[in-house]
Formats: C-alpha cells, sequence, structure tokens
C-alpha cells in the first residue's frame, strides 16, 4: 500500500472527520512503472490538522494498493471505527444572522462550513432568522429532541438567543418555573456549536481559544463536549435573562447601549462607543451583596488559567452530580452569609468565564473558568481617568489588571446589585426629586456622578433592571468545543528549530 502527502503522520481516531473511496489520480504522485500499469484503488481519510493559535484546519492523505480487497477492508475498517465515535453529531438544527458582525453569516457558512458538515455524513435543518427571536422562539416549537446539537452562526447576542431558547425549553417541558431565582434548573444535554460570525465572538473565542468558523466547524464535527455555567438573572421574583460572559453595568453597559444605536458600523461600533463612553467617565452608586464560592478550589488571582480537562471545573462536575443525587435531603443555600459593598463604580463586572476575545486575548478576568460554577466578580470603583485608562490597558498586555487599589475581585456563586437611585425611589417613592432621570448629581455638576441609572450589558444584549439578583448555575448548558488547549509542545518546539535556524 503506498500513499500520498503528508509523509509521516499520526492522526487519533477522534480527529479523523471522513474516510471515503476515491479515484487515485496517477498523474498526482510519480509512482512506479509497474504500478503504472495495473489499475489503482484507493481512499482518503480527512483528518484535523492543528495549527499555531488554537487553529484547526481539514486535511487529507490518500492510500492507494493494487489490491482492491486490501483497500476495501481498511476502508471498512476505518468506517467502522469512525461509527464508534458516539459523541459525534448526526444531525444538528442550525440558525444563522444574517445580519451579524460583518453580515457575512449566510456566506461563512454555506462557503465554509456546510461543505464540512456534509463531508463528515452530518445532516442539517438550516433556519436563516428573519428578525430578532426568531431563533430563540423557533426552539419552543420545533422537536428539539430529534437534534444532536444547535448550531447559531452569528455572534455572542445570537448565542445568547439560541441558549435561552434550549434552556426556556427544557424547564417549560420539565415543569421548572424560570421566575423562581432559587429553582434547580434542569441541565441541557442538546449542545450548542458556534460558527463565530458577529462582533465581539467572546464566548467562542474563550471557549476555543480562537474566533475561526473552521476551527469551530471541525470541533463539532469531532464531537467535543464542554460544559458552561450559566448566570441566572432576576428582579422581584421575574425572570429576566440567562449570562454566560459578561453581566457588566456602568462601562461595559453604557458602552453596549450608546452602540446599539450604531449598528450600521458594524464590530467598529464598539470602538467608537468605548471610547466616547471611555471619556465620558460616569460612575454611578449602589450596593452590592455576594456569597463567596466557598466550595469552588481557586482564585480569580491564580497564575493558571482554564484549560481543556481543567481539574477544577471537573471537581466541580463531580460535586455536582452528587449534589444531584442528594437533592431534597438538604439546602445548603441562605445559611451562609453574605458580604456588602456600598460604593461609587465606574463598573461592575461578573464573568462566568474569562471573556477572552481578540480585543483582549486574556480577557476580564483570565483565571475564571469555563464549569466550576462560580462567578468573578469585578468592582471598579471611582478612579481617575488616567488610571481607568490604564486598568483598560492592562486587558490587552500581560500586567495584572486586578493588582490597583481601585479594583476588587471576588469569585462567587450568587450577588444581588442595587443602585443607589433604585433604593432612594423605594425608601421614599413619593420623592420626584430623586426620579429626574438623565441628569447629573445636583450638588456637584461636574463630578460626573451620574443619578440616572446605567443600564446591564448581558452577553451583548441591554437589561434595564437597577436592582437585579444574579445566580451561577454549575454546568447548565453544553458547547461543541473542549475548552482551550494547552499551546502543545511539539508547536514550541517546532518554533525553536525555526528559530535555530534563522540564526
Ligand atoms: N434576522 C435578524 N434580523 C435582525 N436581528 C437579528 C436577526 N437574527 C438575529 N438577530 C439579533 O441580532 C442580534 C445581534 O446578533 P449577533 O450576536 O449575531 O451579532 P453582533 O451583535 O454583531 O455580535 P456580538 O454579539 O458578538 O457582539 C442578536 O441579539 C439577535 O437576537
Ligand atoms: C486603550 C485600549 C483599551 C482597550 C480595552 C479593551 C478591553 C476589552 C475588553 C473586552 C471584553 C469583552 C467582554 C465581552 C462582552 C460580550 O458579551 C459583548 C457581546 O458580544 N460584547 C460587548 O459588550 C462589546 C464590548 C466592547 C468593549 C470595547
Ligand atoms: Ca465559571
Amino acid at each position: 500500500m503506498g500513499w500520498t502527502e503528508p509523509k509521516n503522520c499520526f492522526v487519533p481516531i477522534c480527529e479523523i472527520i471522513a474516510v471515503e473511496e476515491t479515484e487515485f489520480n496517477k498523474k498526482q504522485r510519480n509512482i512506479g512503472r509497474w504500478q503504472k500499469m495495473a489499475k489503482l484503488h484507493a481512499f482518503t481519510v480527512h483528518y484535523v490538522k492543528k495549527a499555531r493559535n488554537h487553529r484547526w484546519r481539514c486535511s487529507d492523505a490518500t492510500f492507494w494498493s493494487v489490491d482492491e480487497h486490501l483497500c476495501n477492508q481498511w476502508t471498512q475498517a476505518l468506517k467502522e471505527l469512525l461509527e464508534m465515535q458516539k459523541s459525534r453529531p448526526k444531525q444538528l438544527l442550525v440558525y444563522i444572522n444574517p445580519y451579524g458582525g460583518k453580515r457575512q453569516g449566510k456566506r461563512i457558512y454555506e462557503q465554509k462550513v456546510a461543505p464540512l458538515f456534509s463531508l463528515a455524513s452530518i445532516s442539517t435543518d438550516v433556519v436563516i432568522t428573519e428578525h430578532a427571536n426568531h431563533a430563540k422562539d423557533n426552539l419552543f416549537e420545533v422537536n428539539i429532541y430529534k437534534y444532536d446539537g444547535v448550531v447559531c452562526v452569528g455572534g455572542d447576542g445570537m448565542f445568547s438567543e439560541v441558549m435561552h431558547g434550549l434552556i426556556g425549553r427544557m424547564q417549560k417541558d420539565s415543569g421548572i418555573d424560570q421566575n423562581n431565582p432559587k429553582a434547580s434548573l434542569v441541565q441541557c444535554n442538546i449542545r450548542i456549536g458556534i460558527i463565530p460570525a458577529g462582533s465581539t465572538d467572546c464566548i467562542c473565542y474563550s471557549t476555543v481559544g480562537i474566533s475561526d468558523p473552521v476551527t469551530s466547524a471541525l470541533h463539532i464535527i469531532v464531537g467535543d463536549c464542554q460544559p458552561l455555567d450559566v448566570s441566572s438573572v432576576h428582579h422581584n421574583n421575574t425572570f429576566l435573562k440567562y449570562s454566560v460572559s459578561l453581566l457588566g453595568y456602568g462601562f461595559y453597559g453604557d458602552i453596549l447601549k450608546d452602540s446599539e444605536k450604531k449598528r450600521w458600523m458594524g464590530p467598529m461600533r464598539y470602538d467608537y462607543s468605548g471610547f466616547k463612553t471611555f471619556l465620558s467617565h460616569h460612575y454611578y452608586e449602589g450596593t452590592i451583596a455576594y456569597q463567596p464560592a466557598k466550595h469552588t478550589h481557586g482564585s480569580p488571582r491564580d497564575q493558571e488559567s482554564c484549560r481543556t480537562g481543567c481539574y477544577i471545573c471537573k471537581q466541580s462536575g463531580k460535586q455536582l452530580a452528587e449534589q444531584n443525587k442528594e437533592r431534597g435531603l438538604k439546602h445548603e443555600e441562605g445559611e451562609e452569609e453574605w458580604k456588602v459593598i456600598k460604593g461609587k463604580f465606574l463598573a461592575i463586572n461578573a464573568v462566568n468565564m474569562s471573556c477572552a476575545c481578540p480585543r483582549s486575548p486574556k480577557g476580564l478576568s483570565p483565571a475564571a473558568h469555563l464549569a466550576d460554577g462560580s462567578a468573578d466578580l469585578i468592582l471598579v470603583r471611582k478612579c481617575s481617568r488616567f488610571d481607568f485608562l490604564r486598568y483598560l490597558v492592562r486587558h490587552t498586555n500581560q500586567d495584572d489588571q486586578f493588582d490597583f487599589p481601585f479594583v476588587d475581585v471576588y469569585r462567587v456563586k450568587c450577588f444581588q446589585f442595587t443602585s443607589k437611585l433604585s433604593e432612594d425611589n423605594e425608601s421614599n417613592v413619593m420623592d420626584i426629586g430623586k426620579k429626574r432621570f438623565g441628569q447629573f448629581c445636583r450638588d456637584h455638576p461636574a463630578c460626573c456622578c451620574n443619578i440616572v441609572n446605567s443600564t446591564w450589558n448581558c452577553d451583548g444584549e441591554t437589561l434595564d433592571s437597577s436592582a437585579i439578583e444574579v445566580r451561577v448555575h454549575c454546568q447548565l448548558i453544553k458547547l461543541f468545543a473542549r475548552g482551550i488547549e494547552e499551546d502543545c509542545k511539539d508547536e514550541a518546539a517546532h518554533s525553536q528549530s525555526s528559530i535555530e535556524q534563522l540564526l
């Protein structure tokens, strides 16, 4: 048996995309004269080739032989091995947002992703969304149980829609009331795949290590599975939203609110609104109460970050399984102490994951875990514009963004926030003087103290409530991903030898 390039290559079965019989083109390779006389039989193995920076590509090798039986035996054996990969999806439901990011979702799917799904014999039902909430509403109507996964082509907002549809549908089918902030939600085992075609694509970047449609399509094909924590957001026993990446008040809420008016600018809107919001330098007064995440290991100041096969996330998964077994026997919540912090904040950010994205490759909280049942609560207190700029710049370099006296970070399992304005309104609803929204502090006209509330940025969607209750639900959903892989040693060695060659 012979084969085409690459000369030597080790491919585990779990990274084979497909095996197919092929017509061997004799002109392809220099083969012996005797072989040119005989009829050649061939099969091609398509496999995942790992490139730099967590990028995956589809590569192939063609094997040929004059022995037809031998060729068939190999093809058959490899196909049987692929059949045994039970975590691979066979049928997917795909939602494409044609207006996300640079409006390339449909083209990206048709040109880069659909051919790979078809090569891997995955059948798909594709819905091109016609309006916001189309995907979410549709997930309450279709028979979701016939699919092995739901794929969204778009950005974080589109992912959020699909997640709300799936979690909401699961709770509805199980008779769980989402309005109860204390309810134990039912886990969603239908995995979600993200083909990045948005403006930030933070969820994809933080779970795969790169925002690249082909890489994500290949993670779906090989059937990866990454559990993910989800935070529920409630106000007065009313369910508002779920969040997996950033739940941000102040700076990121204001950026989002301003940028929504500039959607026509595409991803650039965030740079424009970011600059504008930075200059406005508004801070907001309020109270935060949180319960520390005592039962998880690690801290937001850890040097190590969450990577494929993360030990901390695995332990949390085990704890969760035990809790589910014992459910109803004991309920520890409520007994633990609440910590209360009052102050004036430029930003209040709660993140369930690092929130790494191309704008900030290490993210808002570099040591946050994808599936540990906790969120990192970052409080940025009132400081000078210069100090706030220093803080922001550290999101783009190796320096520690938590090493400032005006920044605090806590690992929490739940928290509540009430803005000063809403506290005041509650204590004296008739005090009309304090209800004048859109004005600055009367006592200090130039102090940037804003008596108007900010909005919450919930995974890129605005949320107007200024009093919220947030709870992290450990590993509520699953993605077609495996977390960010450790830097491959071979890659490092390869770059070393390239450098040596250059020298
Ligand atoms: N056909 C549609 N027309 C208008 N809006 C849509 C449509 N389909 C989905 N949407 C909405 O568009 C919003 C934004 O989409 P998406 O997240 O894909 O892109 P983005 O906002 O540019 O990227 P990111 O969220 O990564 O910043 C989503 O909240 C979604 O609800
Ligand atoms: C002088 C240079 C300073 C540079 C500072 C860069 C800091 C960037 C941190 C980016 C953190 C993104 C967090 C993710 C949020 C997403 O859920 C959300 C929806 O996609 N995106 C935004 O809100 C978009 C948020 C865009 C912020 C610019
Ligand atoms: Ca987490």
